[in-house]
């Protein structure tokens, strides 16, 4: 079986996260957005891009799209998806994670490495992890403000759905370490279930060792 990388008019970094998934041996294809899933996929994921140009709002457009119903079938079936930043956008638009993405504080597109401090280690997703370590996977975003309300927000962390929060180098969490403004900081969260997850950062980008950085690694290596 093999796990799909959704592909929209727009996507970029489709490729990356296929070339990322063959790096632990994971069988894995573009799926355009107009010819839906393959009819068994292991797994699926959302990748970062421009959807739609960003009309309207980040991810809003591709949310809509015919292949989203195949991917909502495929996760009420347990199957594990991931969206990456404009994947992430993607997921929050449909409503298979909470919250939403807003315009980054600075009102700028920013890309730049970035301090994750990992909240919960007892997930597929941040299993290779320890809670409290502090990984540097890079984020490339002009809407990766992470917005959702206060009684919300209070029922994530109370549910552990946390999985990242943006950090300094020594794991504290402070608006001086929150590059774009996301609310309690937050970079990553899961869905209903954990096997649904979205994260702004690019763990596709922190994998391969020729480009320099590997902390993503245990992300995507949750496929495997
Ligand atoms: N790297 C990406 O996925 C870009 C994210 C997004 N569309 C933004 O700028 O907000």
């Amino acid at each position: 079986m093999t796990v799909a990388v959704v592909r929209f008019g727009g996507s970029n970094c489709d490729r990356d996260a296929v070339r990322a998934l063959e790096h632990f041996g994971v069988d894995a294809e573009i799926a355009w957005h107009e010819d839906g899933l393959p009819a068994e996929v292991s797994g699926i994921v959302l990748p970062g891009g421009f959807s739609y140009g960003d009309y309207l709002r980040a991810g809003a457009m591709a949310a809509r799209s015919p292949i989203m119903d195949d991917v909502r079938d495929a996760v009420a079936d347990g199957t594990p998806l991931l969206g990456v930043c404009n994947g992430a956008q993607i997921g929050c638009e449909a409503e298979l994670t909470p919250g939403a993405f807003t315009t980054n504080a600075s009102a700028r597109f920013q890309c730049e490495p970035a301090s994750l401090r990992v909240e919960n280690a007892e997930t597929p997703w941040t299993a290779a992890y320890d809670e409290g370590d502090v990984v540097e996977i890079p984020i490339a975003h002009g809407e990766g403000r992470y917005e959702l309300d206060e009684a919300h927000v209070e029922e994530l962390e109370n549910e552990d759905r946390v999985l990242f929060t943006y950090c300094d180098e020594n794991g504290e969490v402070s608006p001086d370490a929150n590059p774009n403004g996301s609310t309690h900081a937050i970079a990553g969260v899961l869905g209903d279930e954990e096997h649904v997850a979205v994260m702004m950062p690019h763990p596709e980008r922190a994998t391969l060792p020729d480009l320099g950085r590997t902390d993503g690694q245990g992300i995507l290596k949750a496929f495997a």
